[in-house]
């Protein structure tokens, strides 16, 4: 077995305002990766994470090497079941639903899991990942079928994350739930961040610089943004490297 160094956890210590652009290989066309690498290859984007909630076996891999043609971006899964693991990758988030009390999601895919990442050289970052109620059914939950944590329930958002990082694990990932209607408010990002020593990412709903610039200023290290671009191409043009100082929307 050959584990890689740290390099990715190490490159989001680095930088507390890396940004990773996620590509869903069930919302994306494979034809059209070349020119949305493109556009993220001139973009802030610092980290490319693949994955979505019920993608298909094979798919994953095909997408991770398609990507991989087109950038020299880290290249991070981010699976929703064993099934989306590749060695085409250079890391994995190793998920844990730590905000829900379905033990598959909490250890059992993670002990299905080994034998094929025993095979690969993957960065394994194991991760904290804590879904925070926004309003409507996110499919994290359907899948998962589990119960996000309530957003007015601050103190238990802190104990969730201290519980993971107290646990050994890497990074804790707040997610309000691929295209939520709000993004985590940062009065959360701040308190969570204030009792934490590793990084926090921070995903789910985020469709403008503003709302990008205030998760960094409220604590995020890394954001992860899969939607907004989704939908539109154009926010890269807000997003390209020389106007990363720009706050308007
Ligand atoms: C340890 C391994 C290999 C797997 C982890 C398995 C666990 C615990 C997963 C956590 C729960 C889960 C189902 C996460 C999905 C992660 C993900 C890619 C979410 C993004 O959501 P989308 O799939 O984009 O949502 P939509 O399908 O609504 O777009
Ligand atoms: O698709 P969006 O809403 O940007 O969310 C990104 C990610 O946090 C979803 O898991
Ligand atoms: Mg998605």
């Amino acid at each position: 077995m050959k584990y890689s160094t740290n390099e990715i956890l190490e490159s989001i210590k680095a930088d507390s305002k890396s940004l990773a652009v996620l590509i869903d290989p069930d919302k994306m066309e494979i034809e059209n990766i070349s020119s949305f690498m493109f556009k993220v290859n001139s973009s802030i984007a610092t980290h490319i994470f693949v994955g979505g909630s019920e993608v298909d076996e094979g798919v994953t891999e095909t997408f991770v090497v398609e990507i991989k043609k087109h950038t020299n971006l880290p290249v991070v899964l981010f699976p929703g079941d064993v099934i989306q693991i590749t060695d085409k990758a250079d890391g994995i988030l190793f998920l844990s639903l730590i905000s829900g009390r379905n033990p598959e999601y909490l250890i059992g895919k993670h002990v299905e899991a080994v034998s094929k990442i025993n095979e690969t050289t993957l960065e394994v970052l194991p991760t904290g990942y804590t879904l925070i109620e926004n309003g409507k059914q996110t499919s994290v939950e359907r899948i998962s079928q589990t119960q996000p944590i309530k957003r007015n329930k601050v103190q238990t958002i802190i104990d969730t994350a201290k519980a993971g990082e107290l646990l050994g694990m890497q990074l804790i990932y707040l997610e309000a739930g691929s295209g939520a209607t709000h993004p985590i408010e940062p009065e959360i990002i701040h308190k969570v961040k204030k009792e934490l020593k590793i990084p926090l990412i921070v995903g789910g709903g985020i469709r403008s610089i503003l709302e990008l610039e205030s998760a960094y200023k409220a604590g995020a290290d890394l954001v992860v943004i899969g939607t907004a671009f989704e939908e539109d191409e154009m926010f890269f043009d807000k997003l390209r490297k020389q106007s990363a100082k720009k706050t308007d929307d």
